[in-house]
């Protein structure tokens, strides 16, 4: 069953495609659009096409454009108005597709109002219909272009994999841009923050979009010991070096015909930067002790968390490959913190990944059990809702996970250095922390008034669960910016010696913990040196003018120096 929403000011088509496809679900009518927003901002991840009508016969107060003042000064206001009723379905599709660009909508028309084709196209409408007013045939008409419309989102849903864009205008314009640049031969960078997705993208976005028959191969290159390197990439003949006690195919190889992944390029050698800059320039490489030369394949992404040009004006990469690596298409995937606009509907996907999963779904299928509420079959969803207020009605079908406004205010304020891999690891941990103690407790309780125990299709996220959860981070954070004696007792720096004590939790990613060192190194030092970023630059670069470069590191990181300022200032 899917949803749809109808924006009409009438029921008609509501009433026809209710009784003809009783197959879906269909919502509204949305009378103008800003009950359409309305709904989209609540519904939006459900609602799988929208229906739209063009012609309103609505308040004037209530069409579009709001400031009518300009169109108003133009010509007579009664014909103005009643142009933009005539219009009115168009200029609701402006702005859908300005807020909710991939979302597909159906332009509906009356034979007599106008000539929709141009228009449905500039607005990208995902078609259009002349209804005719005969009950039949119109029901037909829409039938056929919704089941159309609907296999066809199905199948590039299923194209587009685990990532998850969001509802961003800027994220549907990366999407754009990463099917074309997916699609040619030349090398992609990814920048970002880590955990903001570079690996899932290349995986799941990039290479099923190349059109390329082979296989998909990564690497960290973060984890490779440096001798091992080449090797690694390269591959190697038996009797190479010593240890060599077989030949070996690197990655190369293996990626021949498909993508090549190379994660973290800046800490590529010098050396090795100049092997694969032959590899893209002319195709072909050699093995570490062979004369023979290979052909090599592959469409090249490379990903970092560093910044690439500045490696180069610091000498620590090769200018020549940087230019290879086609640096003017560079994408850039922004942080979660850069993403608050779309935090509501990340905070669904994410927290629907983590309750389908695992751990998190067993204990839902077991707390659905206790509560007698639907439990699923093995390969069947659970059905879980998220939202701020209570639903109105008792779903025994589905359970619903309620953050309080206040709940919902300590996820959206919080600065998720570790982007979504800390932001999905929390989110695991708050369905599991919630759900364990539901089910644990279940004979104990007795449901009092106003308990949501007394409505066990709810379940309430608890603001002291997420504090509980967040707390280590925030702690972390605070100790990044002490300034007070623990903090010069952890660093001492004498000449080229430096001693240091840290903290590091344990991550998912070799990568993930040495961001988090760097970051506490960093901070450590702006401390050392009494926030003078010049020293630090010499200490680090041996280059007091560098200054800039280190802030620029910071921010990468999430450090926020107005923090550390704060807080050497209340020390
Ligand atoms: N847009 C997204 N949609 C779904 N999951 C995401 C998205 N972005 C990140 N994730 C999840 O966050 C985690 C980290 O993602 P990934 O490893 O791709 O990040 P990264 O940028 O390559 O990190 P690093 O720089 O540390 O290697 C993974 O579990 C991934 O599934």
């Amino acid at each position: 069953m899917s949803s749809i929403l109808i924006i009409d000011d009438e029921d008609k088509y509501l009433d026809l495609c209710r009784r003809f496809m009783p197959e879906h679900e269909f919502l509204g009518p949305a009378r103008n659009h800003r009950e359409a927003m309305q709904i989209l901002a609540r519904l939006h991840r459900s609602i799988d096409l929208v229906l739209l009508d063009v012609h309103f016969d609505i308040p004037d107060d209530d069409l579009l454009p709001e400031d009518k003042s300009g169109l108003l000064a133009k010509g007579d206001p009664r014909r103005t108005f009643e142009r933009l009723r005539r219009s009115q379905g168009l200029h609701i599709l402006d702005r859908l597709r300005r807020r909710y660009p991939d979302l597909p909508v159906i332009v509906m028309t009356a034979l007599d109002d106008l000539p929709l084709e141009a228009d449905a196209e500039r607005l990208h409408a995902e078609d259009y219909t002349y209804l005719l007013d005969d009950e039949y045939l119109d029901a037909r008409a829409l039938k056929v272009q919704v089941e159309g419309i609907l296999v066809r989102a199905e199948r590039s849903a299923e194209d587009d994999g685990p990532f998850y864009w969001g509802t961003a205008v800027a994220m549907a314009d990366l999407r754009r841009r990463l099917a074309i640049l997916a699609r040619g031969q030349l090398p992609i960078i990814i920048q970002g923050e880590t955990g903001t997705g570079k690996s899932l993208l290349a995986r799941e976005y990039i290479h099923p979009h190349s059109q390329r028959t082979g296989a998909f191969m990564a690497v960290d290159l973060s984890t490779i010991p440096a001798e091992l390197m080449a090797a690694h990439l390269f591959g190697v003949v038996k009797g190479a070096y010593t240890g060599a006690s077989s030949s070996r195919e690197g990655v190369l190889a293996r990626a021949h015909g498909g993508t090549l992944f190379l994660d973290e390029i800046g800490n590529l050698s010098l050396e090795l930067q100049k092997s694969l800059l032959l590899v893209l320039q002319e195709g072909g490489y050699r093995p570490v002790g062979s004369v023979e030369e290979r052909t090599a394949d592959v469409k090249l992404v490379v990903a970092t968390n560093e910044n690439l040009a500045q490696m180069v004006r610091s000498g620590r990469f090769r200018e020549d490959l940087f230019m290879r690596l086609n640096p003017a298409t560079a994408v850039t995937l922004p942080s979660l913190r850069q993403r608050r606009d779309d935090f509501q509907h990340l905070l669904e996907f994410f927290l629907e990944r983590v309750c389908q999963s695992g751990y998190n779904r067993d204990l839902l299928v077991q707390y659905a059990e206790q509560r007698e509420l639907w439990v699923p079959a093995e390969d069947e969803r659970m059905r879980v809702t998220f939202g701020r207020k209570i639903p109105s009605k008792p779903d025994p079908r589905r359970i619903h996970l309620l953050l309080h406004q206040n709940s919902y205010n300590l996820l959206e304020d919080f600065n998720w250095p570790g982007n979504f891999r800390q932001f999905e690891m929390v989110l695991s941990n708050l369905v599991t922390f919630t759900l364990v103690e539901l089910v644990d407790r279940v004979d104990q309780i007795e449901p009092e008034a106003g308990d949501h125990d007394a409505r066990p299709d709810v379940i309430v996220i608890q603001p002291r669960t997420i504090r509980d959860l967040l707390r280590p981070f925030a702690e972390a954070e605070a100790e990044l910016g002490d300034t007070g004696s623990e903090a010069s007792d952890d660093l001492s720096v004498d000449g080229d010696a430096l001693a240091l004590r840290l903290r590091v939790a344990p991550a998912e990613s070799l990568n993930a913990i040495s961001c988090e060192v760097e970051r506490q190194y960093l901070a450590r030092l702006y401390h050392h040196f009494s926030g003078d970023l010049s020293r630090v630059a010499e200490f680090l670069l041996g280059e007091p003018e560098a200054g800039r470069k280190v802030q620029l590191r910071m921010n990468q990181l999430g450090i926020k120096l107005r923090e550390l300022k704060r807080s050497r200032a209340a020390n």
